[in-house]
């Protein structure tokens, strides 16, 4: 099943300005800093009510969210929903017709397992399957 949205990812070029504009905007300092090697990304998480904010920098010039800048510049990368099995999100996915970016579930931040829609098949929206690590 799939749930709440868990976080929104926002691409940004500089993690100490983003840091201080959204501690700002929120009213909250960022809770946790985690980079994730695999993704080429150092991200900050701020938490408001229910919401999450995920904000990510590239750590390569590899990394999807370099690229990302690169193309589209600043803003929302992608939406991230919680899902409580995730294998079983990625066969009922399949057989519905997404494609899906990595079949393997894979490490995210904040003690996720993480899985990505591509954007070609979901209206141009990046999509994360997240599902907590016990
Ligand atoms: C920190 C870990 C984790 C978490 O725990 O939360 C994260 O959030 S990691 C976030 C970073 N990681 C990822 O985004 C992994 C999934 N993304 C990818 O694998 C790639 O970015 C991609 C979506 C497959 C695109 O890669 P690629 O094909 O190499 O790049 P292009 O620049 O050529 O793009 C092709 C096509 O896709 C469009 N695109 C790219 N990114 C996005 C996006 N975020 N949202 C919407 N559309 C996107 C791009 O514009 C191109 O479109 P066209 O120009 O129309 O072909
Ligand atoms: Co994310």
């Amino acid at each position: 099943m799939v749930n709440k949205i868990e976080h929104i990812g926002i691409a940004v070029k500089n993690m100490d300005d983003a840091n201080v504009l959204f501690e700002k905007m929120l009213g909250v300092p960022s809770y946790k800093m985690e980079a994730v090697e695999s993704e080429g990304v150092l991200t900050s998480f701020f938490q408001t009510g229910n919401n999450k904010i995920e904000l990510l920098v590239a750590t390569n010039p590899e990394s999807p969210i370099a690229k990302f800048l690169e193309k589209k510049g600043e803003g929302i990368h992608h939406i991230a929903f919680d899902v409580d099995d995730i294998e079983a999100e990625i066969v009922r996915l399949k057989n519905e017709g997404f494609v899906l970016i990595n079949e393997v579930p894979k490490k995210g931040a904040d003690n996720k397992l993480v899985v990505f829609l591509h954007p070609k098949n979901t209206n141009g929206v990046l999509v994360e399957l997240c599902q907590e690590i016990k």
